[in-house]
This record gives C-alpha cells, structure tokens and sequence, in this order.
C-alpha cells in the first residue's frame, strides 16, 4: 500500500510558516501583505474556492478583500476594476478567479494585473520568467506539488516525470518546474498514448479534469502519484483523475482528493502573496 500523501497537513504547516513571516513584518516594518480577489458571476465551486482563500489570508494575518461582480459586469468595467487594484499601494497581490464570463477575455484581464501583483502566477511575464528559469512568481497549483514532492522526499533529479495535462494554469508549468529540478519530462494530452507513457513514470502528475481517467494497472510500481484533479459526482462527492484504489496498490506515495492537491494551492497563494508584499522573488 501507498504512503498517503496528507496535503491538508502540509498546507498547514506552509499556512503557519507564512504565518510567522507575517508576524515578523508587522513588528518589524508595520507592513500588512493585502490579497485581493476578484469574483466575477456565480459559479458555485470559485465561490467555495474564494472562501477557504480568505479562512487561510484571515488566519496567517494578511489584509483580504473580496470584490464580487455580476455576470453581467463588461469587459472594459473588469479592467478598470482591475487597474484600480493595481494602484492600490494596500494591496500587495492580485488574483481574478477563473473561469470568467464568456464575453470577457480571460488573457487580457490576466494580463492586465501588475506583474508584481500577479500572486496567481499567470501573467505572462510570470510565465516568461518560469519558463526562462528565472526566479518570479510561480503558479500556485504546480508549486504546491513540488513542495508536496519535497515533503516526502521525492528528488525529481534524474526521474522520469510524466505530466498528464497542458492547461496554461496547470501542465505546462509543472513540467517547467520539473524540468528545472532535473527531471526528464513528458507532457500528455488528448492526443498521447496514456497507458503507454503513465507506465514510464516514477512521478506522475495528473491534471486532466475527466474522473478516474488514469487506471490503476497502467501505474509504475513504485511511482509517486499526484493527482491534480477534481470532479465533482452526483452525489456532490468529489474524485480525482486517477482511480485511487487500484493506484495506492502499486504507487509508493499517492496524493487523496480531496486533502492533497487543492489546500496546498490555496497555502501557496499565501506564500506567493507574502513574496509579492515582500518584493522577495
Ligand atoms: N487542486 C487544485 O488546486 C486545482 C485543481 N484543478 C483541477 O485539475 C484539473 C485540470 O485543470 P486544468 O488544467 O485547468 O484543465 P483544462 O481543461 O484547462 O486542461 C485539461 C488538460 O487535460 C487534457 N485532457 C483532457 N481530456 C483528456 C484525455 N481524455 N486524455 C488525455 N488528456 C486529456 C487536455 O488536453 P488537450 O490540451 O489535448 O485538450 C488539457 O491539456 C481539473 O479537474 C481541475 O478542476 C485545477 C486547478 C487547481
Ligand atoms: N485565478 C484562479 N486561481 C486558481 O488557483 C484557481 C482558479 N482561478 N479557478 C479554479 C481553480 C481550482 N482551484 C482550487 C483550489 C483549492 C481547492 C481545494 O481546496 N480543494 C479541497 C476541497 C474543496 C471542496 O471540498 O470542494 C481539497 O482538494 O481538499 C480546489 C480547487 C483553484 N483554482
């Protein structure tokens, strides 16, 4: 059996280091990191996602405002809104929630947010920074995987890393980050042979969005899953994208959803955020 990967644990313990790093700027610098989120419409699962965003900003000390928008908000009012958070000397990050209405161009507004703002790490100076390997803000999800993968022990040098999806927010940047911690790495997507590629890999990263895609029997023994993804099933439960059973029978260490992924998203926000108010990337 799979050592079970507790990312609500370790998100704690990010949460409480950022915390300490808080407590530290106030006494010393009278300076309060402030993140701003920015909610556009009522999709049920970002309104889950803001919330627990501002538990985790109220408890390590940070300022937080959330700014709530009807659907029916236009494109030009979203920037200014935005623009109007960038001059806000209060606030030290940025962070749009996605998906965003279909009339709104979800790129321009991101590339609108100040890059030293850009907590999200989507900005594509961000992404530009990463993929160039220099230092910068990283985006959220992919940066908690990587801590994850430190936590247990998990060197990516020299490993053979297979990331399952290429999404902008996602894939593409956990590859990049693999691949500057010396993995050799594959990026899959609808087009690859997944059972073929999963069994190559002694770190897999799933972030697909198609429930249990990935199949226990394809899984390396031994391998390290991290499995990204959340669906959410009828009966409002939510699995991953990899069949969990079958995969903790053959991984040696395995992420659960949920507890794995998705807290250290939200802690890593907190520490992106710290560095944005610091200037510390
Ligand atoms: N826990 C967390 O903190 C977070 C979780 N998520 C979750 O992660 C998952 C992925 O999110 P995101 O990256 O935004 O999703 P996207 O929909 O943007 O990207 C999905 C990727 O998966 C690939 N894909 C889809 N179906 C298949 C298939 N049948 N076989 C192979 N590849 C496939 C797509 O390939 P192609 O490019 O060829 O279309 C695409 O590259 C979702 O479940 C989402 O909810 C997302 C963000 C944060
Ligand atoms: N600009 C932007 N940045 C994001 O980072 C962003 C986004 N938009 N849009 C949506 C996705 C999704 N996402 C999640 C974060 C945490 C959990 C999370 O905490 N999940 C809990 C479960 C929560 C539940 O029960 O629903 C867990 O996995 O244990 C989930 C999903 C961030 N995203």
């Amino acid at each position: 059996m799979a050592q079970l990967i507790d990312g609500k644990a370790i998100a704690a313990r990010v949460r409480a280091e950022v915390q300490v790093e808080v407590a530290r700027l106030k006494a010393d610098r009278g300076l309060i990191p402030g993140l701003a989120v920015v909610r556009v419409g009522e999709d049920p699962a970002s309104k889950i996602y803001v919330t627990g965003k501002k538990k985790a900003a109220e408890e390590v000390g940070f300022r937080s405002w959330e700014h709530h928008f009807d659907a029916s908000i236009s494109q030009d009012e979203l920037l200014a809104q935005v623009r109007r958070l960038n001059d806000a000397s209060a606030v030290h990050g940025i962070l749009v929630q996605l998906p965003l209405p279909k009339h709104i161009d979800a790129e321009l507004i991101i590339s609108t947010v100040k890059p030293e703002k850009d907590v999200d790490g989507f900005h594509p100076i961000s992404a530009g920074n990463l993929s160039l390997g220099r230092p910068g803000l990283r985006p959220c999800t992919p940066a908690g995987v990587m801590r994850l993968l430190e936590e247990v022990g998990c060197n990516p040098s020299g490993k053979r890393a297979v990331v399952v999806g290429r999404s902008n927010i996602v894939g593409k940047p956990m590859a990049l980050m693999l691949l500057q911690k010396d993995a050799t790495v594959t990026i899959c997507h609808r087009k690859s042979d997944l059972p073929r590629e999963v069994a190559q890999a002694d770190i897999l990263v799933v972030a697909v969005g198609v429930p249990e895609l990935i199949q226990g029997d394809w899984i390396k023994p031994g391998a390290v899953v991290i499995d990204v993804g959340m669906n959410r099933k009828a009966d409002g439960k939510l699995v991953g994208d990899v069949a969990f059973q079958a995969a903790s029978q053959r991984a040696s260490a395995i992420t659960p959803v949920p507890g794995g992924v998705g807290p250290m998203t939200i802690a890593m926000l907190m520490r992106n955020t710290l560095l944005a108010a610091t200037g510390g990337v």
